[in-house]
Order: structure tokens, then C-alpha cells, then sequence
């Protein structure tokens, strides 16, 4: 019997799965990390850290499901994106701490390109913004800050990587230094159209081709891992970016199908077929995934970068739960918020604002106001913030979608569910887990086809909604009026 190997290396947590090819999982587990915050609007991990527990999980959920590392046959690869590492290219000693594409750290920089006039080449060329979220700025950042590195980079020691090469990188023991095209396309670096690296971005950037992995089709042989790993040379067969796998694993195939994932942010991507759409209304133009063989289908993207992340930071930094699960009793506490809003913009705002000085602000406080309040109010932004980049998006491709499909750790958060199927109105939401870097595995290794894909989508839950129309647009104003309030308040 054939399994998959998934990992899934997550802002906040590494874990790996055990699948077969029904889909089924047979062994799981999951290892949080450290968040590093050294300045303001600064986050980052621990490279080694990454790996560890990556490692290990993947080591604990072959030994729960109970399969031969032998039986094996194709390992998926799928990882927060944009997060920018560069290592020794020998050594595979880390020089630095992992930027993370929460970090704000080159706002200024992007400034600077912009009033340098170069915000639509890049937007053509990449179908990205000019945001500190992506690779490419970080990676000027650390060649422009740590001595010596950009001497360097340009004599070929080092290798810069988003998470997936750094995983391929240390499970193949050095051997390959390969990102996927899903993940390159969130750098900055990569033309969309050629899927290779830009010369003219790379000399803007200042970054040395020497430093760039390969980019490789999403679905293929990347490499084996080394034996001693995992218990086996298992082939390395699919990589994708976290978001793009989940549209896969979502089965959106089709032009027009879309999904969300609720995770540390929120990923709305919908798929757009053949060719790249350019958005007009803030949103991003994106890889959805290349297979080998066929042409890469593209994708529009609402980024949000604060969703599960408002909720971590109720637990950890306000102290009002003691896990992410206690929120959903806490909130259901209260009727409503009452007037409260809180837009978590703790590191500026995504789509469709693009705004890296907004900030995170509570607004509509009275002497009523409690925890719980603040607890529904987080939720309830979570689901604003959907509907924002649904409404750019329903505009970009002139369609009102039927259906929403979901996933991500927050989306078992039932009063979410239902909050956003009654600010979304028409469309239903529906509740499944991610498959997807497993089943890219499959198609690589050959496995499986995506038609057999489509077959095995189900559907977990259903959700409704049930809100007259006037209550979810007045409630709707009250948001975008309290977004108004957060924008630009770090920029003084
Ligand atoms: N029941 C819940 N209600 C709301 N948020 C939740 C719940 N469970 C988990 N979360 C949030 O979801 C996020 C974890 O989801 P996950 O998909 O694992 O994210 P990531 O891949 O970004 O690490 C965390 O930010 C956590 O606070
Ligand atoms: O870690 P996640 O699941 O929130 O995903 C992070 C995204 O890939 C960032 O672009």
C-alpha cells in the first residue's frame, strides 16, 4: 500500500501527516515554535528550530501511523511563504535568523523603490506589490546589513531559500537547492510569465543570481531524503506554497473556484485558469502551480496577515485564554460585540489596503466592555477582513462566487463559520482539511491524477447564512469606519 509523506511547515507550527491515497490521515503531529519579535513590527525564527521540529514531527507521525518508511512513495513539501533564510551553501549553517513575512522591517525600503518609480514594473513583472511581506526586500536587507554577505553571495556561498528550499536543502543533506514556482512567485524575484528569475528585478534589488535556488515545477522529483533521516530515501515529489496547496488539496481546479484559509493570516485564492488576471483592486496576481508537463495555472490572492494571529495574541499577550479553542466559549459569552471593533493590524494591513503603517486598534470601548467583547470582536475581524478581499476579488473576475470553500486551524472555530457565512451572504462555507501538499506528492510521484482528486473532495460542514441584510451592513460600515482609524498610525 502506497502512503504520502505531508509536511506542513506553518507560521506558528511544524507538522507533518501520514495520508493514504483515499486521502485518508493515518498519523499526524504538530510542534509550535518560537516567535522572535526583537523590534517593533520585527518577527522571526529560528532557522535549526524550523528544521528540528519539522523533522521530528515527521519522524512521530510515520511511527503513530504505523507504516514502513519504505512504503513511502512520495513526500509533499508545503510551507509559509515569503519567509526568507539564507545559509552557507557548504555548511548549511544559517546566517541569520529567518525573516518572517509577517516582518515590517522594509517598509522604508519599499518606499524608496516606489518613489524610484519602479512600483508598476515590479506589479507587471511579478504580479505582486510593493510590500515588506515578500521575499525580495528581505533579502536585500540581509546582504545590505550583515558584513561581508553580499561578497559572498556573489562568489556562490551562500544559498537563499523561502522555507521549502531550506526543508529540501537539509532533508536531501545538502544536496539540492530547488524551490517550486508557486513559492518563487512570492519573492519579488520571479518573471510570472517566463517562471524564471528577473534580471532587471535582480539587479534593482541588488540581488546576486549565485544566492537563487532552481525553480522547478510544483509537482516532480526534487531529490530523495537522506536514509538516516526518516528511515528511507523517500522521493521528494511536490512543493507548493501553503496557500497555493490548499487551493490544490481544495480541489479548485476550475476557473472561478476559491477558497480560504484561516491560519496565523488570511488566504483568500481563486482560481483563474491559464493566465495571470491582473487585479485592479488590490489584490495579487499568483502561481497557483505548475505540474510537470502541463502549462502553470495562476491565481488571484486576497492576503490578510492577521487572523488566528489576533487569537494567538489574546492568549499570549493579553492573557484572556489560555489556548486559541477557549475563544469561541468566550466570545459566545456575548450577544454581540456592542459597538466594539478591533482591527488586528498589528503588522500594517494586506489586501486590499496594502497600508505597512496601519495598526492594530481597538475602537468603541464603554464601561460594558469585557473580554468577551474583545474576543467576538477579534473573531468577527477575521471575518471582515474575508469579506473584504471576497468583494476585490468578486470585482477583479466579474463573477459572485456560490460557494466559499474553507480550512486552516481557525475554521473550526463554529461561531467564525457562521459569523462569516452571515457576512458573506450569499455564499455557502464549507469546512474540509488540507490535503494538499500530499496529494501534489501523489501527482509527482504519479500516484494520482486530479481528476481522482476532484473525486475524493468532501465536504466536513456545511454553514449557512442566516443574517438579515440589514444587521450585516451596518455592522459592515461600523468595520470599515474602524479600519479608517488604523491606517497610517505608525507612519508619524
Ligand atoms: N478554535 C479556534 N478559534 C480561533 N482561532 C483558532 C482556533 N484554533 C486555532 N486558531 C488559530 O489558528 C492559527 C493556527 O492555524 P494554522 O492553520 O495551524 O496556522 P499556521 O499554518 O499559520 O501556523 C493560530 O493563529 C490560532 O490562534
Ligand atoms: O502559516 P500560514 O498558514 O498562516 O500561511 C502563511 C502564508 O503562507 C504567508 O503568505
Amino acid at each position: 500500500m502506497p502512503y504520502v509523506l505531508a509536511l506542513d511547515q506553518g507560521t506558528t507550527s511544524s507538522r507533518a501527516i501520514i495520508f493514504d491515497l483515499e486521502g485518508r490521515p493515518l498519523g499526524l503531529a504538530q510542534q509550535e515554535f518560537a516567535q522572535h519579535f526583537p523590534e517593533p513590527g520585527w518577527v522571526e525564527h529560528d532557522p535549526m528550530e524550523i528544521w528540528h521540529t519539522q523533522l521530528q514531527v515527521a519522524r512521530k507521525a510515520i511511527a503513530r501511523a504505523g507504516v514502513e518508511p519504505g512504503e513511502i512513495q512520495a513526500l509533499g513539501i508545503t510551507n509559509q511563504r515569503e519567509t526568507t533564510l539564507i545559509w552557507e551553501r557548504t555548511t548549511g549553517k544559517p546566517v541569520h535568523r529567518a525573516i518572517v513575512w509577517q516582518d515590517r522591517r522594509t517598509a522604508r525600503a519599499c518606499e524608496r523603490l516606489k518613489e524610484e518609480g519602479h512600483e508598476a514594473l515590479f506589479r507587471q513583472k511579478t504580479g505582486l506589490v510593493l510590500d515588506p511581506y515578500f521575499s525580495g526586500t528581505k533579502v536585500s536587507w540581509l546582504l545590505e546589513n550583515l558584513p561581508g554577505l553580499k561578497e559572498r553571495a556573489i562568489k556562490g556561498e551562500l544559498c537563499f531559500g523561502t522555507v521549502d528550499s531550506w526543508l529540501i536543502y537539509n532533508l536531501t543533506g545538502g544536496q539540492v537547492h530547488a524551490t517550486d514556482a508557486s513559492n518563487a512567485s512570492r519573492t519579488l524575484l520571479m518573471n510570472l510569465q517566463t517562471l524564471s528569475w528577473d534580471e532587471e528585478l535582480l539587479r534593482i534589488l541588488g540581488v546576486p543570481k549565485a544566492l537563487l535556488p532552481e525553480i522547478r515545477p510544483s509537482a516532480g522529483l526534487f531529490g530523495r531524503t537522506l536514509p538516516e533521516l526518516l528511515g528511507a530515501a523517500i522521493p521528494i515529489t511536490g512543493v507548493a506554497g501553503d496557500q497555493q496547496a490548499a487551493l490544490f488539496g481544495q480541489a479548485c481546479f476550475s476557473p472561478g473556484m476559491a477558497k480560504n484559509t484561516y491560519g496565523t493570516g488570511c488566504f483568500l485564492l481563486m482560481n483563474t485558469g491559464k493566465a495571470p488576471v491582473a487585479s485592479k483592486n488590490g489584490l495579487l496576481t499568483t502561481l497557483a502551480w505548475q505540474l510537470e508537463g502541463e502549462a502553470p495555472e495562476y491565481a488571484l490572492e486576497g492576503s490578510v496577515f492577521v487572523a488566528g494571529a489576533a487569537v494567538q495574541w489574546l492568549r499570549d499577550g493579553l492573557g484572556i485564554i489560555q489556548s486559541s479553542s477557549e475563544v469561541e466559549a468566550l466570545a459566545r459569552r456575548v450577544e454581540s460585540t456592542e459597538g466594539v471593533y478591533f482591527v488586528p493590524a498589528f503588522v500594517g494591513l494586506g489586501a486590499p489596503y496594502w497600508d505597512a503603517y496601519a495598526r492594530g486598534t481597538i475602537i468603541g470601548l464603554t464601561r460594558g466592555s469585557t473580554a468577551a467583547h474583545l474576543a467576538r470582536a477579534a473573531l468577527e475581524a477575521i471575518a471582515y477582513q474575508s469579506r473584504e478581499v471576497l468583494e476585490a476579488m468578486e470585482a477583479d473576475a466579474g463573477l459572485q462566487l456560490s460557494e466559499l470553500r474553507v480550512d486552516g486551524g481557525a475554521s473550526a472555530n463554529e461561531l467564525l463559520m457562521q459569523f462569516q457565512a452571515d457576512l458573506l451572504a450569499a455564499p455557502k462555507v464549507i469546512e474540509t482539511t488540507v490535503l494538499g501538499a500530499a496529494y501534489l506528492a501523489a501527482v509527482g510521484a504519479g500516484l494520482l491524477s486530479k481528476a481522482e482528486i476532484s473525486r475524493r473532495w468532501a465536504a466536513g460542514g456545511r454553514f449557512t447564512p442566516q443574517m438579515p441584510e440589514a444587521q450585516r451592513e451596518r455592522l459592515y460600515r461600523g468595520w470599515k469606519r474602524a479600519v479608517e482609524r488604523a491606517r497610517g498610525w505608525a507612519e508619524a
